[in-house]
C-alpha cells in the first residue's frame, strides 16, 4: 500500500529569541537543515513544538516560516494541539489558507470524552478541515487513549490518512495496526521502542530526536523495514543514551539544549515549562557530538 506520510518526520521545536518571540531564521535553517538530511516531512507544533503555549498568529508564524523554508519539497505537516474544536478549526483553516495540506491532530482532552464522543469530534473537524488528518494520540499527555477499533473506526474517515500513536501499550498497538495498517498510515511516536512498532506494522515515527540524528533513525527505519530485527534493535540501542537525555526532563527543553549546543538554536522554552538544568546540559555535551559524528557511519545504508 502507498502512504502519503512515511519514514522519519522530524517533529521540529520552535527557536524563540530572549524576548520570547519566533526566532524565524533558526526555524527556516533548521527546516532546510532536515529537509538536506533526507527527513520525510517536518512537524512543526507539536509537542516539541510547543503548540499549546502560543498564541494564534505566533503558530501562524510559525507555519509560514516552514512552508516558505520547506519550499514545496519536504512535507510539512503542523500540528492542531488544541483541547477542543472551536480552536482546532480556526487553527487549522488558518494552516491550512497558508498552504498546509496535512495536520496531526491531537485526540479532543479535559472532556475525558467516550470512543464514540472521540470518533464524532474527528468526524466534526474533518467535515470543517480541508486538509489530510493525521491523527494523535498520546496517552500520557492527554489521558486519552484510543482502543484499538476506535482507530479502525477513525480510519475509514475519508480525510485521515494515518495516526501518530505515542502509546507504549504495544498490545494495544498491534492491535490497532493489525485493523488499520491496510487503511492509514501507523506512525509511532515512541522513540524508546521504535523497532518493535515498525516491526507490528507501523511504516515511520514523528520522532523528537532525529531533529539531531535524521539519518540515523532512518537506518533504524530502512533495518525493521527489511526484517533485519536484530540489526535495527542494535543500531537502536546505541541511540539509547541520547534518546534518554532528549527526555530526561519534559521536551522540547532538552532537544533544546541539546540544539543549542550544536549552534541551531536557543535554549529557550515558555512557561510552564523550564531551560534544562545545569546537569542536562553537561549530560548532552558529553553524549551530544558523538550522536552526531555517527550520522556519516550510516551513509551506506543509502548507496
Ligand atoms: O512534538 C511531537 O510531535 C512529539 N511529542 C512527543 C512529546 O512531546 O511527548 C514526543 C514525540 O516523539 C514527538
Amino acid at each position: 500500500m502507498q502512504y502519503k506520510y512515511s519514514g522519519i518526520l522530524t517533529a521540529v521545536p520552535t527557536p524563540f529569541d530572549g524576548d520570547g518571540r519566533l526566532a524565524a531564521g533558526l526555524l527556516s535553517d533548521h527546516v532546510r537543515r532536515m529537509a538536506a538530511a533526507g527527513a520525510d516531512a517536518v512537524v512543526p507544533l507539536g509537542g516539541t513544538g510547543e503548540y499549546t503555549s502560543l498564541t494564534a498568529a505566533q503558530r501562524l508564524n510559525v507555519v509560514t516560516t516552514c512552508l516558505e523554508a520547506a519550499d514545496g519539497a519536504t512535507p510539512v505537516i503542523p500540528g492542531i494541539l488544541s483541547p477542543g474544536l472551536g480552536d482546532a478549526v480556526d487553527n487549522a483553516k488558518a494552516f491550512v489558507a497558508a498552504g498546509a495540506k496535512a495536520l496531526m491532530v491531537v485526540t479532543p482532552y479535559y472532556f475525558r470524552p467516550t470512543q464514540d464522543g472521540i470518533v464524532d469530534y474527528f468526524r466534526a473537524f474533518s467535515d470543517a478541515v480541508d486538509a489530510d488528518i493525521i491523527l494523535y494520540e498520546i496517552p500520557y499527555r492527554t489521558g486519552v487513549s484510543l482502543h484499538y477499533e476506535t482507530v479502525d473506526r477513525l480510519a475509514e474517515l475519508t480525510r485521515v490518512v494515518g495516526i501518530k500513536a505515542c502509546n507504549p501499550d504495544l498490545a494495544q498497538q498491534m492491535r490497532a495496526a493489525e485493523l488499520a495498517r491496510d487503511k492509514i498510515a501507523i506512525l509511532t511516536g515512541e522513540e524508546d521502542v521504535f523497532p518493535l512498532h515498525i516491526a507490528m506494522g507501523a511504516v515511520g515515527g514523528i520522532i523528537s530526536s532525529s531533529n539531531l540524528v535524521p539519518k540515523q533513525w532512518a537506518a533504524v527505519l530502512r533495518l525493521a523495514q527489511e526484517g533485519r530485527l536484530a540489526e535495527a534493535i542494535a543500531l537502536h540501542a546505541s541511540l539509547r543514551p541520547l534518546i534518554d537525555a532528549v527526555f530526561a526532563e519534559p521536551n522540547p527543553a532538552p532537544i533544546k539544549a541539546a540544539m543549542t549546543l550544536l549552534g541551531w538554536g536557543t535554549p529557550d522554552v515558555l512557561p510552564p515549562l523550564r531551560a534544562a538544568s545545569a546537569a542536562l546540559r553537561e549530560r548532552l555535551a558529553g553524549v551530544v557530538p558523538a550522536s552526531i559524528e555517527r550520522e556519516s557511519t550510516v551513509s551506506h545504508f543509502f548507496s
